[in-house]
């Protein structure tokens, strides 16, 4: 078994949604495909109204498939410090042809004022590995888990492309997605992360330079954060570039010329990030700043590689092997 999902991304690419049905009869919820974390989450009709802004809402009492994980209750904090908990319900859950019919579906009970105001975003399927599902008192498995018996290949691939959709392929890699040859890197998952090293850096017009970039792919976070060195010499040639503290990071004239950000993938390949992928976003309406894409990974312990930089690779994610490919495209 295959299945495919569009990723449609939202303003300035802050993040991506894919479309999931879930119960039965299948409600269609727009979900963020999350490599950073490992709970499937979804707006649920047991919010308080007042939490709920838009978005559609699983309802397990009109879900003739759902049955409850009686005495299960999960609760989630992300470094930005949103946050969502609540409870459980196993239920069928689909990606295009792909259908878990027992996949644990957390129906939030509270989700924090971000999420709420995320009009569109209905929840998150997390795809990091199930150590981190904070589900008590027993973890459950995320999608990819138990899916993986099933699926053809048991893989599957993210393309996210720059304000334009792309999509998240379970069981398949689609060669005609990338160029060149995918390069596969060991994966530490001992966090729970899909964490990799990376060799080395250039930027535009400097040279290679070696220096260890221990990061994670992370389709949930937006923003490409790396280690303070390297943001220092990235800022370094764009003129007018400065960290403003009330902002949180790096802005620049919304007119600069942004060099290419390449990192090093093996002792061979290379990812480069075009400088228009860092030209994130401008600061205020009237767009003659703009904040970096690149920012540091202070405070963290490793550095992410959010989807400014898996914008501009076609990526394998690979459990039973334990490995990340990386390609060009
Ligand atoms: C800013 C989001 N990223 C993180 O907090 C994060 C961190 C992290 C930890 C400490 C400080 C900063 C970041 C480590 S792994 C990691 N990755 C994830 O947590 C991936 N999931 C993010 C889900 C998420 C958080 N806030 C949102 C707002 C909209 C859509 C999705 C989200």
């Amino acid at each position: 078994v295959t299945g495919s999902g569009v990723a449609s991304p939202q303003q300035y690419d802050v993040e991506y949604l894919t479309p999931i049905s879930v119960g039965t009869p299948p409600l269609v919820l727009n979900l963020n495909l999350d490599t950073g974390s490992s709970d499937l989450w979804v707006f649920s009709s047991e919010l308080p109204p007042s939490e709920i802004n838009g978005q559609t809402v699983y309802d397990p009492t009109k879900s003739t498939s759902a049955k409850k994980l009686e005495g299960a209750t999960w609760e989630i904090e992300y470094g930005d410090g949103s946050s969502s908990e609540g409870d459980v319900y196993i239920d069928s859950v689909a990606i295009g042809d792909l259908t878990v019919t027992a996949q644990a579906v957390q129906a939030a009970k509270n989700v924090s004022a971000e999420f709420t105001a995320d009009t569109h975003d209905d929840g998150l399927l997390g795809l990091a590995f199930n150590t981190i599902n904070t589900v008590q008192p027993t973890r459950q498995k995320t999608f990819y888990d138990n899916a993986q018996s099933i699926l053809d290949a048991p893989v599957f691939t993210a393309d996210l492309k720059d304000d334009a959709p792309g999509h998240y392929n379970f069981g398949y890699i689609d060669s005609s997605a990338y160029t060149g040859n995918i390069s596969y890197l060991p994966v530490d998952s001992s966090q729970g992360f899909w964490m990799f090293t990376s060799p080395g850096y250039a930027i535009s017009k400097g040279g290679y330079k070696i220096t260890e970039m221990k990061g994670i792919a992370d389709t949930g976070t937006t923003l490409l954060l790396l280690p303070t060195s390297v943001v220092l010499a990235y800022y370094k040639q764009v003129d007018g570039a400065r960290y403003e503290g009330t902002q949180g990071g790096y802005i620049f004239a919304c007119s600069a010329t942004l060099p290419d950000f390449v990192f090093a993938v093996g002792n061979n390949a290379r990812i480069t990030v075009p400088g228009k992928y860092i030209n994130y976003a401008p600061t205020d309406s009237s767009g003659t700043t703009c904040f970096g894409g690149i920012q540091k990974d202070i405070g963290i312990g490793f550095s992410i590689f959010g989807d400014v930089a898996l914008k501009a690779a076609f990526v394998v994610f690979d459990g039973p092997n334990q490995q990340l490919g990386w390609a060009a495209k």
